[in-house]
């Protein structure tokens, strides 16, 4: 298994000079656009390492399965699919164009931004500052990093010119999706937008989604098994936005992919990948690591379908 990540990544390096890293959170710029890292842990809870794993980035869209899960355990799936669809939108992930056409005018799923900041916006707390607590504590657990937290730069990079996420959710509690104070709610999607993790973090989440919500070695039940579903089956039909068909047919696992470079995959009862590669292609998704999961998915036959 090392032996066929480590050659796997250095075959697929090249591809990370077809990308670019993302631009308009202009804090992301920096990011470094040759790396390109996976970590992969089993079922079993044996870990294996290549590249650039080290390498940092920040969880933006990786986290919308993460609070759906969190937001799904506060207020059950009733109040969320209230508010927020269960349908592939087709268009790319700050797309707005439908939430005015569609009826009732509600985000088509949660992966997309319009749907993310809804439900982002019904994570329960007595404040804002305690409503990111427990998306954070939540985070650490998934991963069992305690010291997770988010890159300060980066999220004020996005607080400063997010304006697109901004007129959405404006629009979204026009239309009464949205309750409170879109300012704050839009705080907490960029803050949890912000966090910064490895490889090996968003490996461990997916492990843990890949058992069925159990933790690795402690047998914990963490998240119910029937929420970490509906996480899996939007990872499937959304989690790399209007490219998750292709993604299904080349790979065939639930992923999610973020334009911080991360895409997490769950291979159900088999192990969680994390991969990092900053340069994206045109929608959003990291081109080197595209490339490394669909080689990987044939080597080991993942795909699920
Ligand atoms: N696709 C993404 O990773 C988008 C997340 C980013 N924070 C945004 O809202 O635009």
């Amino acid at each position: 298994m090392q032996l066929l990540l480590t050659e796997l990544l250095e075959k697929n390096r090249k591809w990370t000079h077809f990308g670019k890293v993302a631009a308009y959170i202009p804090e992301l710029m920096n990011a470094n656009s040759n790396a390109l890292g996976i970590t992969v842990v089993d079922i079993e809870g044996n870990v294996y390492k290549a590249g650039d794993y080290e390498e940092k980035f920040t969880m933006q869209s990786v986290s919308k399965p993460i609070t759906l899960m969190l937001a799904l355990m506060d207020r059950g799936a009733e109040f969320v699919f209230e508010r927020v669809g269960m349908e592939p939108s087709g268009d790319a992930f700050n797309s707005m164009r439908k939430l005015e056409t569609i009826n009732p005018s509600k985000p088509l799923n949660p992966m997309i931004n319009a749907g993310a900041i809804a439900v982002t916006s019904l994570i329960q707390g007595d404040s804002y500052e305690e409503k990111f607590q427990r998306i954070l504590e939540l985070f650490r657990k998934l991963s069992c990093n305690p010291n997770l937290k988010i890159n300060e730069s980066v999220y004020l990079s996005e607080k400063r010119t997010g304006d697109r996420n901004r007129s959405m959710a404006y629009f979204l509690r026009d239309v009464g999706i949205l309750e409170g104070d879109v300012e704050s709610i839009l705080d907490l999607y960029f803050k949890q937008c912000s966090i910064e993790v490895d490889c090996e973090d968003i490996a461990r989440i997916g492990a843990l989604l890949a058992n069925q919500g159990v933790m690795l070695g402690t047998g914990e039940q963490v998240v119910p098994k029937e929420i970490t579903q509906i996480a899996k089956t939007f990872m499937v039909t959304c989690g790399m936005y209007d490219a998750s068909g292709e993604f299904a047919i080349n790979v065939g696992v639930p992923a999610k992919s973020g334009v911080g470079g991360g895409i997490m995959c769950a291979v159900p009862n088999r192990m969680g990948i994390g991969v990092v590669g900053p340069a994206l292609d045109a929608k959003g998704n990291s081109m080197g690591g595209l490339k490394i999961l669909q080689d990987i998915s044939k080597e080991l036959s993942l795909s699920m379908f």
